[in-house]
């Protein structure tokens, strides 16, 4: 089975390698401390309806010696996508006369916005077969719990895209059972928590190693047994499973992952 390798390294301020090229989609809730970070590095730049709010209001708090005319001219997103029942007026026009793309689909009321950014990510030239993005969604956890769900159904929807959802606190991404998994720890941004959780279906046999708990062919199923308030131990983590799994693992709140 081929190997599939995960890294938080797009948490580093330093300029990220070529291969985590990423799309940062920013949700409407508050933004995480890191957010600048990942604007900057991020290849494509999307607001899901709301989150336009969130650039607009929230980013020049990052910088209070700045005039924050100023900063939202520099957080410009390249798109607006979404159904646009809660991005402000005064917002929408304000990022349309910067050049910001804006994509009213309204008409659709069966997927979230978060869905509909997704989508657009994967049909942009950015995406190209021979390098795909990934994407980083901001805002995707705390909160509503309806929200937060509708955010976890998306990583199922779009299993062969690589999607991590974020917070302050923690990320989260799929671990389809196509593949082992590698995923190398960045002690100093994040962990020791971490979970590994058979949302969808439930798990016969899973098997780790590098955790405190590991797991040997193990059963994990809600109402029975799944992982949580696991402990990473070292610099890496494998993970192989007969169910696609979601990998959780707590954010550092330290300088590293400040801007
Ligand atoms: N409280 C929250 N918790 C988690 N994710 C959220 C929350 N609020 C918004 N989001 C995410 O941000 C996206 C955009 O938010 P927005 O408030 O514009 O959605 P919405 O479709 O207007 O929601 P609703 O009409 O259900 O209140 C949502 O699709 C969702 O992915
Ligand atoms: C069974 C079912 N439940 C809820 C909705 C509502 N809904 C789901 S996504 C969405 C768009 C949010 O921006 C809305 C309104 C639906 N259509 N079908």
């Amino acid at each position: 089975m081929e190997a599939m390798f995960h890294s938080s390294s797009f948490l580093l301020p330093s300029i990220p390698a070529d291969e985590t090229r990423y799309a940062l989609v920013v949700l409407n809730q508050n933004l995480p401390r890191f957010t600048p970070l990942l604007w900057e590095h991020a290849k494509l730049r999307l607001c899901a309806d709301g989150g336009a709010n969130r650039i607009y209001d929230e980013l020049p708090l990052f910088f209070p010696h700045e005039d924050a005319f100023v900063v939202r001219n520099r957080y410009k997103p390249d798109v607006i996508k979404g159904d646009m029942d809660s991005i402000r007026r005064d917002v929408l026009d304000f990022y349309a006369s910067l050049g910001t793309k804006v994509i009213d689909e309204s008409h659709d009321q069966d997927t979230t916005d978060l869905d509909k950014c997704i989508l657009y990510i994967r049909d942009s030239a950015l995406n190209q077969e021979s390098s795909k993005l990934q994407i980083l969604a901001t805002g995707a956890l705390g909160g509503r719990f309806d929200h937060e769900a509708g955010n976890l159904n998306v990583l199922y929807r779009y299993p062969d895209t690589r999607i991590i959802l974020l917070s302050d606190d923690c990320l989260i991404q799929l671990l389809p059972k196509t593949h082992r998994h590698e995923i190398q720890i960045q002690s100093s941004l994040v962990g020791p928590h971490c979970g590994l959780v058979p949302i969808g279906t439930p798990s016969a046999k899973t098997t780790t190693t590098g955790l405190k708990w590991d797991l040997t062919n193990t059963e994990m199923r809600f109402g029975g047994l799944i992982s949580t308030s696991n402990l990473v131990k070292g610099e890496k983590i494998t993970v192989e499973s007969d169910s696609d799994l979601l990998w959780t693992i707590s954010i550092k709140k330290q300088e590293s992952t400040k801007h």
